[in-house]
Order: C-alpha cells, then sequence, then structure tokens
C-alpha cells in the first residue's frame, strides 16, 4: 500500500468513507513523516495530541455516516491563524508566548467539518516575505533541490507549501495578500488558490494588509482546492468585509469541459528579460487549453506595470496601521527597559525587538506614504492606480473574457540565501504576476505545469471573474488535466 501521508484530500475522503483506511491511520502516518522533517523546517509546533483527539471523533462520525468531505483530514496550519490554546505568533518575536484566546473562523470551520490540526507551519513574518526567510523560526526549506543547493518554497506561506509538497500532510492553509500562495505554490509544484477577497471570513487570521488579505487552500491537486474551499468559503457576520454569498459545491464544477470558454492572454504579462522557459511553459499552457477546446484571445490590461508600485505602497501603509497594535502592552514581546525610561521607550525598544528587518521596513514606508505631506502624492495615488487595475480586469471580463492565463511566478524556486541579502527590491518582483489580483481582489490559482531545465516545477497562474471560482477551478482543473504534473520532490531529507 502507498504511504497514506502521500494521500490527497479526495483519495483520503473516499478511502476513508470505503473504510479501507481510518482517520487515526492517516494522521499517524502524516504526523510520523513530520517526525523525520526537520530539515524542511515546515512545520514549527506540532499538535499530536489534538490530532489524535480529533481523528477519533472523525473516525466515529465517518462510523456513523455523518461525514462532511473535509472530515478526518490531516491538515497543516499556517501560523497566521489564531488557534485557541495552540501558539501562534504570526513568524514575529513580537509575538513570542503568544497563545490565542479564540480560534479563527476558518479553521473553526475546518475542526467543524471534522479535519484534524497536525500544527502550524512556517511563514515570513507577518506574511511579509517572498522566501520565508523573514520568519523568526528560520527558513522553511523546498523539499525540491538541485544537486546541494537549497531552495526557498518562496513564500509568505513557505511552510504550507513545503508540507504539502513534501506529503507531511494532506493540504493546508494558506494567505495571499499579494501572492503568498500562488507563488510558494508554484515553487513546490503544488496548488493553491487566492479566492475572491469576501469568500472566506478574515477573522481570527492575523491582519498584515486588511484590504488584500485573503487566506485559502493549498493542496495537492485542483480537485482538493475545490474541495477545502468549500469548507473554508462562507459568510461571517464578525468580518464585514465577507460577503453574503452561498458557498457553492466547488467540485461539481470540475467537469473538465472547457469547450468555447474564452481564455485572455495578456500581452502586458510578457516582461522584458522573462527567462525563456518561463515564455515557453506559458506557450504550452495557452495550446493546452486551446486543445482542450477554449478560445484564446489576446488582450490588453494597460495598467499592469503600475500594480507592483502601488502594492508595495497599499501594502505597507495598511501593514503601519495593522502593527501599531504590538507595543509590548497586551500581549507578547515586552523589551525590558531601563531606569528613567517611560512609556515611549518601552514601545521604541519593544518594536525595535520584536519586529525583523523587512517588517520595520514596511512599517516605516507604510508610515512614510501615510504622513500629511506625502499622502497625496504616495497614498492616494496608489488607490487611483488600484482602481484603474481593477477596471482593467472588469473591461476584458465584459468582453466576455472568462480566464486569463499568465506565469505564476517570474521564474523557479531560487536558492536560499540568494535573494534575501540583495536589494528588497528583487525580492518584490517576485509578486509582478500575482499582485494585480489582490488589488482587483479577484480569485487566481496556481497550478503546476511542468519542470525546468533543472528539473525544477514551474506553474501557471489562472484569474476569474469575481465569485466564478467553481468556473475558475473548472478550467485550472482543465489545464491540470492536460499538463500531467506528476512529478514529486525525490525525498532527501
Ligand atoms: N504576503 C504576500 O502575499 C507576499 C508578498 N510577497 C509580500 O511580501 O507582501
Amino acid at each position: 500500500m502507498t504511504d497514506l501521508n502521500t494521500f490527497g484530500i479526495a483519495d483520503a475522503r473516499d478511502a476513508l468513507r470505503k473504510g479501507d483506511v481510518t482517520s487515526l491511520e492517516l494522521t499517524e502516518a502524516c504526523l510520523g513523516a513530520i517526525e523525520t522533517s526537520g530539515a524542511l523546517n515546515a512545520f514549527v509546533h506540532n499538535t499530536p495530541e489534538i490530532a489524535r483527539t480529533q481523528a477519533a471523533a472523525a473516525d466515529a462520525r465517518i462510523k456513523a455516516g455523518d461525514a462532511p468531505d473535509m472530515c478526518g483530514i490531516p491538515l497543516g496550519i499556517k501560523d497566521l491563524f489564531c488557534t485557541k490554546g495552540v501558539p501562534g505568533q504570526a513568524a514575529s518575536r513580537i509575538l513570542e508566548g503568544f497563545k490565542p484566546e479564540y480560534e479563527s473562523t476558518i479553521t473553526q470551520q475546518l475542526w467543524d467539518a471534522g479535519s484534524v490540526m497536525l500544527g502550524k507551519l512556517n511563514m515570513d513574518e507577518f506574511a511579509m516575505g517572498s522566501s520565508n526567510e523573514t520568519s523568526v523560526y528560520g527558513d522553511a526549506v523546498n523539499p525540491w533541490k538541485v544537486d546541494d543547493r537549497k531552495l526557498t518554497p518562496g513564500g509568505s506561506s513557505g511552510g504550507s507549501a513545503a508540507a504539502v509538497a513534501a506529503d507531511l500532510c494532506m493540504a493546508a492553509t494558506g494567505t495571499d495578500t499579494g501572492g503568498s500562495i500562488r507563488q510558494p505554490a508554484a515553487f513546490a509544484g503544488i496548488t493553491g488558490l487566492k479566492p475572491t477577497y469576501g469568500r472566506c471570513s478574515r477573522w481570527g487570521v492575523v491582519a498584515f494588509a486588511s484590504s488584500l488579505d485573503q487566506a485559502g487552500p493549498m493542496t495537492k491537486s485542483v480537485r482538493d482546492a475545490a474541495i477545502m474551499l468549500g469548507a473554508m468559503a462562507g459568510h461571517d457576520a464578525k468580518d464585514s468585509t465577507s460577503a453574503e454569498l452561498a458557498v457553492p459545491d466547488f467540485e461539481a464544477a470540475l467537469t473538465g469541459d472547457i469547450r468555447g470558454k474564452k481564455i485572455g492572454i495578456p500581452k502586458e504579462y510578457r516582461m522584458e528579460g522573462m527567462p525563456q522557459e518561463i515564455e515557453q511553459l506559458w506557450a504550452d499552457g495557452t495550446a493546452m487549453l486551446k486543445d482542450a477546446g477554449a478560445e484564446i484571445v489576446d488582450i490588453t490590461l494597460p495598467h499592469t506595470k503600475y500594480a507592483l508600485p502601488a502594492y508595495y505602497v497599499v501594502a505597507p501603509a495598511e501593514a503601519s496601521s495593522n502593527l501599531a497594535r504590538y507595543d509590548g502592552v497586551r500581549f507578547g514581546h515586552r523589551a525590558k527597559i531601563g531606569q528613567g525610561d517611560g512609556i515611549t521607550e518601552m514601545y521604541e525598544k519593544t518594536r525595535a525587538e520584536g519586529f525583523g528587518p523587512e517588517v520595520q521596513r514596511r512599517v516605516m514606508i507604510g508610515t512614510y506614504v501615510l504622513s500629511a505631506g506625502f499622502y497625496d502624492a504616495y497614498y492616494n495615488r496608489a488607490r487611483k492606480v488600484r482602481s484603474l487595475i481593477k477596471k482593467d480586469f472588469e473591461d476584458v471580463f465584459a468582453q466576455g473574457v472568462d480566464a486569463i492565463l499568465t506565469p505564476a511566478t517570474p521564474s523557479a524556486a531560487f536558492g536560499l540565501g540568494e535573494m534575501a541579502e540583495a536589494d528588497p527590491v528583487q525580492m518584490y518582483l517576485n509578486d509582478v504576476f500575482t499582485v494585480t489580483v489582490n488589488l482587483a481582489g479577484l480569485p487566481g490559482i496556481a497550478v503546476p505545469v511542468g519542470l525546468d531545465k533543472q528539473g525544477l516545477p514551474l506553474g501557471l497562474q489562472l484569474i476569474g471573474r469575481p465569485w466564478e471560482e467553481g468556473d475558475l477551478l473548472n478550467t485550472a482543473y482543465a489545464l491540470e488535466q492536460a499538463a500531467g504534473f506528476v512529478a514529486k520532490p525525490a525525498k532527501w531529507w
């Protein structure tokens, strides 16, 4: 029998229902895999007792014939989600020792559906980064490797991507503010879906940039993403931006039939200096969708080139406001203060010690662009650009385009340490294909489509109409079927 931890959600669900396996067996297989995965530094806090208790309860539910799709499925949870009584620190020193007193709506929904929590997953500090190198826990490592070069699993949901790709869990939660689900998914050869803004509740998910943050599933297949989104989505009165919409059966949308669908190829995403293999992958993906019966159309999204600068104004602005709450008074780290120090010194020292350099950079940028003298020049301008980017997409969808195909990342996974030391803008360039989706609030999915010359996974991104994740997932499913990506990293850890 195959190792049980290699199962995805759909396989596990079907096997559980048939009585071929128990949730306890699946859970033990994952816990065993996690135990020997230290070199990946993906799980940063394990919860085996909770997992076993939840698995036993799931088995009883399955036996009783009352099992939702996600029942008995062992999951990893990004450290950004509050999980009651279980340490969570958004990979930041400033939240050292923090044990949330409440559960995020999304994780609560997953537990209500019978899923099993294996533990918390590594990430960039406060989700700021594209390589998982800003984490207080240290780098997460990509299970894919070339020679002895250790690679980043991407970020900020780097631990989630590494854990799913290495079969430490059946799926994981991620969050995506500017690409944090899709970029690591592409780097690790898995599927990552950022839903429409408002599809999933943000309540209990540590806030980075509230108008952009959206949680989503990171899975081993498109079908798994459809199933897991069904359990994560839904209206929540505790999040005023969550949409009052019914949650459709996303899995039922996976017919694989995309005949007559219009797929847009935006010319502005053909960036200067784009590596030949990314260009080739994009062309291959286009051909696959065409062969499956879709109509390919050239489109223009004229404001694309302003997206990255607009994102790196809006996101830090919101972050500087959200992170003001970490002041050493209510929770987490508090610096030791000297004689004669007052409350201001306590704040200053706490924040200087508690936040890493990237978070400090964002707080400073955010404070600057919101300051009285610069607000119009930067923040207001970025907001206007954001509206234009949204309108670009609206125009294209109004012309009948159903989905847009682009590369997910400008390169394959890069080496740990290779980019972190460079100019931070180099790191920000990783988000060039993904931030537009967040600025426009649209759903986007990364699907593994091929390998580069070195044998590393490469992904493509599909962008859909708002609230039409089912349709988007179906197009992604057709692409997945055509690409037939089955490669797995060789186990070295
Ligand atoms: N949070 C994200 O979506 C990642 C993005 N690279 C950022 O650093 O803002």
